[in-house]
């Protein structure tokens, strides 16, 4: 049977419809998905939605804002041994952004987005008997995700919101207030539209995944929350579409937030359970590492803040003094690149030329050891 279910429109048609919203900037170039459907819009994706549960099929989540790594497809794959058909969203969302954050400067990367999930759909259709399939990409317009009002980035803005207090509040929501509002109101809409039997996070985003099990936990939603192994490169930096703006020095001086996060981690192993024993070992190394940034010269260096280190409640994510051994920790944190002050000729400087400012983050989960 044709995947191109009736009402749903083959990727040329609506290709013309995606020259004015973020997911899509160059369209004409884009290569035809063969083996996925492009929705644009709510009802032929519900018709899909609707086709695939008379057919007993089982339907994975996998939300995302593009530029696709291997961090997004790790997440698929995980869809895609547990569904029969995976729905994979690309939308970079304005009221997660702050109006003075990086919404502007976030990699759009449609084709590249588009030729992966293509690759990716091949080798699990290699794959052994019992994987799924990426079936379809949504990738709506602001008006279509946005209806009635256009969206706020504002903290008092209007617009129909969903607040998941206090957990919106801490660690990422103090830097970033409105993230956690605007990333809880896109996801439930992106549940509205695809009602998915499972949805899937990264632990990356540890926050994240804490805040949408609340919401589906709180809002009685019909979907299990996965979530996720965080990929990273094989030196240890965390997987994340921001990177390509760190660029050579930054990145090196930037995979300081694994090294502080990997020596609190092992001071926890070692049997350490007190938040001195445990973040002091983090901190040491990220503020050598930042004297040592600070003593060269500006055409050397490579400047951060140390936004947060958190030692936390898996649930609450309230800060604590002492690890419970049987329920274990989140420790997470938060580094802000300063871009380059100085930059020299021929230097990989990263996509923005070092300009654009790199907010990094990582987390590790403390196991419970008894
Ligand atoms: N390295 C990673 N490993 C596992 N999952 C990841 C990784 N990076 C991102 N994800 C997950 O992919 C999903 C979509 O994330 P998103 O599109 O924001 O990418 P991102 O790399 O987190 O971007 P950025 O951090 O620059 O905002 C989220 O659930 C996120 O946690
Ligand atoms: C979940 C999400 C796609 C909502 O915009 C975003 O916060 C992300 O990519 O992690
Ligand atoms: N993955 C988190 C999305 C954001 O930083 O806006």
């Amino acid at each position: 049977m044709s995947r191109l279910m009736r009402g749903a429109r083959p990727f040329s048609t609506v290709a013309s419809a995606l020259l004015t919203d973020a997911a899509a900037t160059a369209t004409r170039s884009v290569r035809q998905p063969s083996t996925f459907q492009v929705f644009r819009d709510v009802p032929e994706l519900r018709q899909l939605r609707r086709q695939l549960l008379r057919n007993d099929r089982t339907m994975g989540f996998v939300p995302t804002m593009g530029a696709l790594h291997e961090g997004h497809l790790a997440l698929i794959r995980e869809a895609a041994q547990e569904n029969t058909d995976v729905f994979v969203s690309i939308y970079v969302n304005p009221t997660q952004f702050g109006v003075n954050e990086d919404l502007s400067s976030y990699p759009r990367t449609w084709d590249s987005d588009v030729a992966k999930l293509e690759k990716l759909n091949e080798e699990l259709s290699r794959s052994t008997a019992g994987t799924g399939r990426i079936t379809a990409i949504f990738a709506p317009t602001s008006k279509v995700m946005y209806p009635s009002l256009p969206p706020s980035s504002e903290i008092d803005g209007h617009g129909s919101f969903v607040t998941i207090t206090p957990l919106a509040k801490k660690l990422e929501g103090v830097s970033r207030p409105v993230f956690f509002r605007g990333v809880a109101t896109v996801c439930m809409k992106l549940f509205n539209a695809t009602t998915p039997d499972r949805v899937y996070f990264g632990q990356k985003d540890v926050q994240q995944t804490v805040i949408i099990k609340r919401m589906v936990k709180d809002f009685l939603m019909d979907t299990e929350v996965r979530v996720v192994p965080t990929a990273r490169e094989k030196d240890g930096l965390a997987l994340s579409s921001r990177n390509v703006y760190l660029g050579s020095r930054r990145r090196t001086v930037g995979l300081t937030i694994y090294k502080a996060l990997s020596a609190a981690v092992d001071a926890y192993q070692a049997g350490k359970t007190s938040r001195e024993g445990i973040l002091g070992a983090a901190r040491v190394i990220a503020e050598r590492v930042l004297s040592e940034q600070r003593a060269l010269a500006p055409s050397e260096r490579a400047l951060f803040e140390i936004d947060y280190i958190s030692l936390a409640d898996p649930e609450s994510l309230e800060e604590i003094d002492v690890v419970d051994t049987q329920k274990g920790a989140v420790l997470s944190t938060a580094f802000k690149m300063a871009p380059l002050e100085q930059t020299n000729p021929g230097e990989d400087c990263g996509l923005g030329d070092g300009k654009v400012p790199v907010r990094l983050i990582d987390n590790f989960i403390l196991q419970p050891r008894e």
